[in-house]
Order: structure tokens, then sequence, then C-alpha cells
């Protein structure tokens, strides 16, 4: 961490925050390596302590920017695609105020290094062009499966991740563009990863919160200084007049503070942020695609109508209760296992077989890895191009964490049979 060699323009955008009725203590920005800028304690800050609040008066949001450009907009238009607008072409005068803020923001070129979205590899398709493969939630697709229909429920954000984004923001481009023809695709792409990345959950005064939280959102000045950990030091409450920011255990003198963006996977991290955590309890794989295929119809629409199709989750502690259960559907008696969904029976459940079933899914993804791995060993070892190494070498140690994770599932799974023998 360092703070000595901080160009002005830190300090200044967090004395730019004060003077707009920020109040800020304990706390200053930083740089970290391999995590850009940051924030740091200045002080030992105690549990229960908020370092900082930001009022809504210096939020950007839908409400805050005029009117007169918001009306341009069809209704339902994203609310990310009007902020991205916003700041590529709203009006000079009034964009001025968030000057000091908008310069400590990260360029195009970190944008371009960092998110798949723009990898030129990615820009047709999801599987890259050249030999970049990128992880299956990621991508959507497994080497040895075909892609299939989604399941149900809130785990699906976590698959088809660059798919979902890629629409999201070719919706906000069509969007924008049928308002403002001559919108330039650089600068606007640019605006909407950098609300993509910095952006809070903001529900306006007097509305509900929306369907999709993709429309709940907006940009809080200084405090998207903040970086992610799964073990956060710093809680995050909006009260809708305000945010604060509440330290929830004691925090020492010169230790990085962070937020929690989500309890989201590393592909997810990858994806939407450009980075991903070394170590992430909140790590997950999905099994959907191997275990898809060896679905009859009769099975799919039985799990379809139990809400069990689908979100088929590995973690490095195991399977999650969903693949015990499909995995059972693939052998035992219908009535056995409606008994077992609805009773808790375990008449016919074979805890061997089940075992077996799960390893060879399992197994299955482990393959892909490996494959994919090997691919990327090779394709960095003929690689001419510096930063597309650099490209393929972060893509190839996501791999290498999903095999780890793989391994430490399948190990888990062997050693609950052995247990059960
Ligand atoms: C809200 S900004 C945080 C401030 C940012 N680090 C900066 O330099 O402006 C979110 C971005 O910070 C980076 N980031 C956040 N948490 C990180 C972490 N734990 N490790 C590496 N990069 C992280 C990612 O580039 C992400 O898109």
């Amino acid at each position: 961490m360092t703070t000595d060699d901080l160009p002005n323009e830190h300090l200044e955008c967090m004395q730019w925050a004060i003077s707009h009725g920020a109040e800020v203590r304990g706390v200053v920005p930083a740089r970290f390596p391999g995590r850009g800028l940051g924030m740091v304690a200045t002080r030992t800050i105690e549990e229960d302590e908020t370092i900082i609040t930001i009022p809504l008066s210096l939020m950007l949001t839908v409400d805050s920017i005029p009117s007169t450009f918001v009306k341009k907009f069809q209704p339902g238009t994203p609310a990310q695609a009007i902020l991205a607008a916003y700041l590529t072409r709203g009006d000079r005068r009034s964009l001025k105020k968030w000057d000091p803020w908008r310069k400590v923001w990260p360029s195009r070129q970190a944008f371009e290094d960092s998110m798949p979205l723009l990898w030129p590899e990615f820009s047709q398709s999801n599987s890259g062009a050249g030999g970049i493969i990128l992880p299956p939630s990621a991508s959507g697709t497994l080497e040895t499966a075909q892609a299939n229909p989604l399941g149900e429920g809130d785990k699906e954000i976590y698959q088809n991740i660059l798919s979902r984004q890629r629409m999201r923001l070719q919706r906000s481009w069509e969007d924008v563009v049928s308002v403002i023809p001559d919108m330039d695709w650089d600068s606007f792409s640019y605006n909407w990863c950098i609300v993509n990345t910095r952006s809070f959950y903001y529900v306006g005064p007097g509305k509900d919160d929306p369907e999709d939280w993709n429309d709940a959102l907006g940009l809080v000045p200084f405090v998207d200084y903040f970086n992610h950990s799964d073990e956060w030091t710093c809680d995050v409450a909006f009260r809708r007049t305000d945010y604060t920011f509440k330290a929830n255990r004691r925090i020492e003198k010169d230790e990085e503070v962070y937020i929690s963006y989500g309890a989201h996977t590393n592909d997810f991290l990858l994806i939407e942020y450009g980075f991903f955590l070394d170590h992430n309890a909140c790590d997950a794989v999905y099994l959907d695609d191997i275990i898809f295929q060896e679905l009859s119809p009769a099975d799919q629409a039985e799990l379809k109508q139990r809400g069990y199709y689908g979100n088929y989750e590995i973690t490095s502690t195991g399977p999650c209760p969903r693949v015990g259960a499909v995995a059972c559907i693939s052998y035992m008696d219908s009535e056995d296992w409606r008994n077992i969904m609805d009773r808790d029976s375990t008449e016919g459940v074979d805890p061997q077989k089940t075992a077996e079933i799960i390893s060879g899914w399992i197994n299955a993804y482990l393959k892909d890895c490996e494959a994919s791995i090997e691919s990327l060993e090779r394709n960095i070892a003929a690689g001419q191009d510096e930063c597309r190494n650099a490209r393929v070498t972060v893509i190839l140690n996501r791999w290498k964490q999903i095999k780890s994770l793989c391994q430490s599932a399948l190990d888990v799974v062997d050693r609950d049979n052995t247990d059960a023998e």
C-alpha cells in the first residue's frame, strides 16, 4: 500500500466530496498492487464506527441528471444506458460538477486490459477466436457438451455471464443510438463499463425495488474507491437519503478497507468487474451442461415442476443438494424419488450409486479443465503478443482455480461415500 506517491488528484477528489457534504473519518485512497486504487485506514478504526457518509445529493443517478436529458429516452431504457449516455454526451456545464471525481476513474485501456467484454477475441461471440477458452460459467459452453437451456432460480446470473453482459451492453447501445444517433461507441462503452464496475444499489425516493437489480443502480462518488473482498471489513447501508459505510470489525492502521460487491463467484467477478480473488468463499461452478445431457424429457419436466431444474452448483466443499436430487432421479424408481422429495424418505436411495454418478459428472468437468489448461499453455508458449499473452494467462489461472475446486469437490464426494460404507 502506498499513499506517499499518490497523485494529488485523489486527495482533491476526497476534498471535493467533503466540500459537497461527504463525511470521511479515518480512510484515504491508496494504491494497492494488482488492485489499482483502494481505501486504507489512516488510524485504528473501531468496530461499528461509521467511516464514511455520502449524502444522496452527491450521487449521480437517473434522478439527479437533468430531466430534459432523461426524457429523451423511451420508458424502460435501462438506468445503466441513460447514465452511460449522460456521461458521454450530457451537457458539459452540468457534468462539470463531477470533474474532480471523473478524473480519478480508470482509463479505457484499463478496461480493455481487464474486461473480456472488450477483448478483441470476444468481439463477435463468447467462444474466443484464437484459442482463448473462457470458463463455462462465463462462456455458456463446455467443450464436451452443447450449450443447454438454463434452469430456473437466482443462481442463473452465474451462468452464461458474458452473453448476458453482452446483451445488456447491446440493448443499452441500441436504446441510446435510437435517440442520439451520432453517439460514439468507444466513449459510450467506456462509460457503460464505468457504471458497471462502480455503481451501488440505488432506488429513487418513493420508488419500489425493481425486479432486475441492474435497473437499481447509481454512482456514488468517492466510495467507488473501495475494492471488494469476500471477507469485507466495511458494511454499506443505503438509507434512501444517504449511504453509510461502517466497520464490521476493528481495522488496524494501514489495513486496506474492503466492502462486498455481493456473494459473487470468481467467473462473475472476472466478467463483470475484470478481476477475481485468489481465495473466494463464494466461488462455484455449475454442472448443468453435463447433467442436462443425461436427463430424459420426463425427468426434465418433473425437475422443472419442482423448481429443481438447473443451477447444479459445486463448490470446494462439495455439490449442492440439487446435484444429489438430480443424481437420484437418474436411477431411482419415480415413486421412490418423489417420496424422498416429499417425505424425506430414503427408500431406494443407494448412496454409493449417487456418489458414483456425481463423481462422473465432476470428472467430466475436470476433463474439460485439463484440456483447456493444456490448450491455453500451448497458446502462451506459441504467443508473440505480450498483451494477448497477459489475457491468456488470466484465463489460464482461472481454469487452474476451477480444476482445484473440482478436485476438492470430488474429494468430498469420495470421502462422504467412504464414510457411508
Ligand atoms: C469500484 S472500483 C474500485 C476502485 C478501483 N480499484 C480503482 O482503481 O479505481 C472496482 C474495480 O476495482 C478493481 N477491484 C476491486 N476489488 C478488487 C480486488 N479484490 N482485487 C483486484 N481488483 C479489484 C476491479 O478492477 C474493479 O472493476
